[in-house]
């Protein structure tokens, strides 16, 4: 079973009166890989800050291996920070750059032999892959390769937690794709417990083993990568972590939503009758069939090629779809849609409006012209409802 290291309890910060982080509570696991993820000015930062002990929490307690450790001193702390901009120091090589994190390791209180702090130093190397890079300038690496430096130095007098601040932002796509994998390395091969801060969702999907979803002081959810982009708890989430059509909806009965007063099959929720609802369905679910069986059914007005697939923008009455599909479609062709029940989520109604601003506009507009176009036709509850 897993076993407790960290534990923020209550924690609330405010700077100059605005509150910045608000009743976060956090248990993060020995060896744990846990990526707190959110947009920007959402308190990761922060949070991270208070656990390093950089920042002092207005309220709340931080918890180490069981102690209250909020008045214990950074240095005090085993802990140690990579930041993006990795602060190494141009005029020592990258041997003496590791080396240092060894000289300001206050932890251990004891003086190393030159033997122990060059066999230490080889070692993180070699489990950065740096080996042979003993005697280079850091000036002649390449970014990557200073990170990985930055990464040695941070580990080498073996902390029990590493706190990475936004470590990979400075670096072009592809070499972040290659420092995701060896970040995952390197956790593996030092067993300690990692904590990541970043805005970019993939990343934190591809590495961590528990996402921590923040958004303004708050944390929205907490879980595997699978469970938050399978089943976000609000729209919010659902909107950060990947594409979402985000609809106002109400409930019909348990399993049964109306969006654009049509009713839909979706998975069973436990909603109250007439509950409004916020509708989530990715892009992904949503599919383009003749305009004869389309549940709706609108204009594309945009594709994007996106290599594996195409965005589709597909405009009904003002409300614009993202669809993602293999399917070939023209801009200006009139066509349906259809959505299966699994891909419909339910949630609960939030004042969250969207990526693209606010989407209960939409269906304000279509309610104006609902009777006109979409008033069912003399059919039964059962024929009305759209089958998968
Ligand atoms: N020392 C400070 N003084 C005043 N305001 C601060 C300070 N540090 C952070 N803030 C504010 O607190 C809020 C949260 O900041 P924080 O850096 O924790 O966010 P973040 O989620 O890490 O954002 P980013 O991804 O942009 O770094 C922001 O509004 C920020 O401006």
């Amino acid at each position: 079973m897993s076993k407790e290291l960290i534990r923020l309890s209550e924690l609330t910060m405010a700077f100059d009166g605005e509150v910045v982080l608000d009743s976060i509570n956090l248990v993060i696991n020995d060896k744990e890989f846990l990526t707190l993820l959110g947009p920007s000015g959402c308190g990761k930062t922060t949070t991270l800050r208070i656990i390093g002990g950089f920042v002092t929490p207005a309220s709340g307690d931080v918890y180490f291996d069981g102690v209250r450790i909020n008045d214990v001193p950074p240095y005090k702390r085993t802990v140690n920070t990579v930041f993006q901009k990795y602060a190494l120091f141009p005029h020592l090589n990258v041997f003496e750059n590791v080396a240092f994190g060894l000289k300001i390791n206050r932890h251990e209180g004891k003086k190393l032999s030159k033997q122990e702090i060059s066999s230490r130093v080889l070692e993180m190397l070699e489990i950065v892959s740096l080996k042979g890079f003993e005697y280079r300038d850091v000036s002649s690496l390449s970014g990557g390769q200073q990170q990985r430096v930055a990464i040695a130095r941070a580990l080498v007098n073996k902390p029990k937690v590493l706190l990475l601040d936004e470590p990979l932002g400075a670096l072009d796509m592809r070499l972040r794709k290659d420092m995701q994998n060896e970040l995952k390395r390197i956790h593996e091969a030092m067993g300690i417990t990692f904590i990541y801060v970043t805005h970019d969702q993939e990343e934190a999907l591809a590495m961590s083993d528990t996402v921590v979803v923040m958004d303004a002081g708050k944390i929205q959810q907490i879980g595997t990568p699978e469970q938050i982009y399978n089943e976000p708890v609000n729209a919010f989430v659902a909107d950060f972590i990947g594409e979402s059509n985000i609809v106002d909806g109400t409930m019909i009965s348990d399993g049964i939503v109306e969006i654009f007063g049509r009713k839909f099959k979706c998975l069973d929720t436990g909603f109250a009758e007439n509950a409004p609802v916020d509708v989530v369905i990715r892009p992904e679910d949503v599919d383009i069939v003749d305009v004869k069986d389309g549940m709706l059914t609108g204009t594309v007005t945009n594709i994007t090629f996106k290599g594996v697939h195409y965005d589709v923008i597909v405009d009904f009455k003002g409300f614009k779809w993202l669809i993602q599909t293999t399917d070939l479609v023209t801009v200006g062709a009139y066509i349906g849609i259809k959505i299966d029940p699994d891909g419909i989520h339910i949630m609960s109604k939030s004042d969250y409006s969207g990526k693209f601003g606010d989407y209960s506009s939409y269906s304000a507009e279509y309610d104006e012209i609902s009777d006109v176009e979409y008033e069912p036709e003399e059919e039964s509850a059962e024929e009305e409802m759209y089958e998968a």
